[in-house]
């Protein structure tokens, strides 16, 4: 928010009552209404009186033709209306997002691994529908991350606002997550850029500070920039954050463009992998088919002078946001021809990629594609060469053509209002159909109830009955390196032996404030998992009195520093 000038007047809305001030951007207000009918809060972004030049009244439109475009998308603001309220100012209307943007939690709150997996994966999937339909963000950042009443994030901001290279540098605010390339004197980028500044939105979730702010240092524009093109990224610094998940966010943030994850898709399955390997819930992707690559919205080179421009309505462009033209003479491409008509009929829809159930080998875009699948709604998009990351520049961008921005035919296979749609469908079912399946119903529930019991009988005939544990991911090799002046704990003994279990205990010589403690089996053989507990004791099942039992154990501090050396004690 910008805190240097007063917020302009609320317009008159005919149909809206004024409710209060959400904030202030650089080009514009953003003001809270209350809708007479249908009766609902909004959220109405309102043009400055000092950004009504011709070129900001195109780029306010382009942005809300832009945001109409994507608003089908579950992970994008949705946009209801536009236009200029009777003191000549430009408005439209979005959906109100009551909840914090992650741009108000991320630096006072600790963000769990899995809500930044899932908001990973959820904007990803918006971020890679915006690039098919050649719009690139530029802008992402934790504030422009709201939350809708579900509950899931909604990227906004496709504006002018931070649009232009060089004003990114002179705002500042993007800053910490623009990538090198943005910062550069003479700006360039593509869809890797937004991957980059998605990645670090997600560091900034973990880290509660953007990438390169140093607590303690400086953290002025030009520090940030230094480190940003010169310094190499740390990792996370958390005892919950896996490896893999900071090498994920290390390849997205590569500084190198080429190094980077090539597509947003490619990161979205990436963040997905590691949701698998922490044994998460694995969110769903939902990105279109629709593909305008080959309509080159974005300019293909930073020279490109095709003059179309010029003989538009809208001469100035707002530099971050490039628009396909649907108009017949230049359509957006149709995806492959398909054999298979029903699936060609799915090809226009927005896609649900369902959760896959076997791993995928993190190591390449191409092999985090070429997974099995359990069920694809609408044909999986592949990365290929149609997919490519758009060229960008902002002199290029200068040149280019903003068109009408005619909405895209979605047809929302799945999601949460489909999913509603359906359950009012099944109420309205007749009372005979609801009587079959209640009997059906029962009859599975007392299979399934038989079938627990005897699976309950037969773990306690064999004596395996076991506590559950709180998986632990592995502590990064930064992690342990990164170790500070953590003890071991002392005194590690096995305090009982009995014929199923061990126990040990352990004292912990310097106790602190929400002090934890990892331990996990040693085990030559396999890799064993890593289990959190706040107690000084833990009990292993085995199964002989006789199988030896080795574990280690180390203290995890609130602040997610650990021991140096685990402790380790056998039975
Ligand atoms: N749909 C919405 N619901 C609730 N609050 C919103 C909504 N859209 C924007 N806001 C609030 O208004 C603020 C300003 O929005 P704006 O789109 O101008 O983004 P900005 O990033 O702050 O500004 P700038 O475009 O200059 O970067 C946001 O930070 C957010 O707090």
């Amino acid at each position: 928010m910008n805190s240097r000038r007063q917020p302009s007047l609320p317009p008159k809305i005919t149909g809206f009552e004024y409710v209060g001030l959400l904030g202030m951007g650089g080009f514009a207000d953003v003001f809270e209404y209350r809708q007479d009918f249908p009766r609902r809060p909004v959220a109405v972004k309102v043009l400055l009186d000092s950004s009504l030049d011709a070129g900001s009244r195109d780029a306010f439109f382009a942005e809300a033709n832009i945001m109409a475009g994507l608003s089908q998308h579950p992970s994008i603001v949705t946009i209801h209306q536009a236009a200029i309220a009777s003191d000549g100012r430009p408005y439209f209307i979005m959906e109100y997002c009551a909840r914090p943007s992650l741009g108000a939690r991320f630096r006072t709150e600790r963000i769990s691994v899995a809500e930044t997996l899932r908001t990973g994966v959820r904007v990803a999937s918006a971020v890679e529908t915006a690039h098919r339909l050649g719009v690139l963000h530029r802008d992402i950042k934790p504030a422009n991350i709201l939350a809708t009443d579900f509950g899931w994030p909604a990227l906004t901001d496709f504006g002018i606002a931070g649009a232009v290279g060089e004003q990114l540098v002179a705002s500042g605010m993007s800053i910490p997550w623009a990538p090198p390339e943005l910062l550069a004197d003479e700006p360039f980028g593509d869809a890797r850029s937004d991957v980059y500044s998605l990645a670090a939105t997600l560091y900034s979730l973990l880290a509660g500070r953007s990438p390169f702010e140093v607590p303690g240092k400086s953290n002025a524009p030009i520090d940030l920039i230094t480190r940003i093109e010169r310094e190499p990224l740390k990792s996370v610094d958390r005892v919950d954050v896996p490896q893999s998940l900071n090498l994920v966010l290390a390849r997205a943030m590569a500084k190198d463009p080429s190094h980077r994850f090539s597509s947003a898709l490619a990161f979205a399955h990436a963040l997905q992998n590691v949701e698998r390997e922490m044994q998460l819930p694995v969110t769903g992707i939902d990105v279109t088919d629709i593909q305008a690559s080959s309509v080159a919205p974005v300019a293909e080179s930073r020279e490109a002078d095709s003059g179309a421009g010029s003989n538009q309505p809208s001469a100035l462009v707002p530099e971050n946001t490039h628009v396909t033209d649907s108009s017949p003479r230049n359509p957006v491409p149709k995806p492959p021809e398909e054999t298979d008509p029903e699936e060609a009929t799915r090809i226009r829809g927005l896609t649900t990629v369902e959760a896959q159930e076997e791993p995928v080998v993190l190591t390449s875009d191409v092999e985090t594609r070429l997974r099995p699948v359990t069920t694809v709604r609408a044909d999986e998009p592949e990365t290929d060469s149609s997919l490519a990351p758009h060229a960008w520049s902002p002199a290029a961008a200068k040149e280019a053509l903003v068109r009408d921005f005619e909405p895209q035919e979605f047809e929302q296979t799945t999601g949460s209002l489909g999913y509603f749609y359906a359950k009012r469908q099944q109420a309205d079912q007749s009372d005979q159909g609801m009587r079959r399946r209640m009997t059906a119903l029962i009859t599975l529930a007392s299979i399934l109830l038989l079938v627990l019991i005897l699976l309950f009988i037969g773990n306690r005939a064999l004596g395996r009955h076991e506590a559950p544990q709180t998986p632990e991911p592995e502590p990064t090799t930064t992690q342990s390196l990164d170790t500070g002046s953590v003890p071991a704990v002392t005194g590690l003994k096995v305090s009982g032996a009995y014929d199923t279990m061990v126990r040990f205990e352990w004292n912990n010589p310097d106790p602190q404030p929400d002090d934890a403690y990892v331990w996990r089996i040693i085990d030559v053989n396999s890799h064993t998992q890593n289990t959190r507990t706040t107690e000084t004791f833990v009990e292993v099942q085995r199964d002989t009195a006789e199988q030896q039992i080795c574990i280690e154990v180390s203290i995890a501090r609130a602040n997610g520093k650990m021991s140096s050396t685990p402790a380790r004690e056998c039975s």
